[in-house]
């Protein structure tokens, strides 16, 4: 997990505080990460109504990272918080094969507003410590 976050972070070196906004379906695992970014940790986590925010430090650069609410009928909200964004992580549950058409859709609907044509943009396949036990159980 940690190299693809260094990529994302490396790339807004030079800017001294910056902010990213977090989507993704549902117990795609938005919040979970935020916590581990934040403080390293793992904590437990119910789904979010609303928004959480955290500053997280990476070398010389403070981010504000926003994980926004991921449930159905959250999602028209998203776009709320796309205004002075610099940088999206679009974490996808990898074992949701069901909806990952949804996650697909709403995705495109993202990096289609105007406010996000400029923003970095990192897809992030989480939940790959289930994806081996998975194949091993074919
Ligand atoms: N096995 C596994 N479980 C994970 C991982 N990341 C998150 N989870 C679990 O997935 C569930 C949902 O995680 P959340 O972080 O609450 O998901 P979310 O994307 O914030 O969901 P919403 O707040 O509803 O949008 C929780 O039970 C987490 O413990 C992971 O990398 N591996
Ligand atoms: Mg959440």
């Amino acid at each position: 997990m940690g190299q693809a976050f260094r990529k994302l972070f490396d790339s807004f070196f030079g800017n001294n505080e910056m902010r990213i906004v977090m989507l993704g379906l549902d117990a795609a695992g938005k919040t979970t990460i935020l916590y581990k970014l934040h403080n390293g940790k793992v904590f437990y986590t119910v789904s979010t109504i609303g928004f959480n925010v955290e500053k997280v430090q990476y070398k010389n650069v403070m981010f504000t990272v926003w994980d926004i609410a991921g449930q159905g009928k959250l999602r028209p909200f998203w776009r709320h918080f796309f205004n002075n964004t610099v940088g999206l992580i679009y974490v996808v549950d990898s074992l949701d094969r069901e909806r990952i058409g949804i996650a697909k859709e709403e995705f495109q609907a993202i990096i289609k507003d105007p406010f996000m044509l400029n923003s970095v943009i990192l897809v992030f396949a989480n939940k790959q410590d289930m994806v081996l036990p998975c194949f091993s159980q074919l």
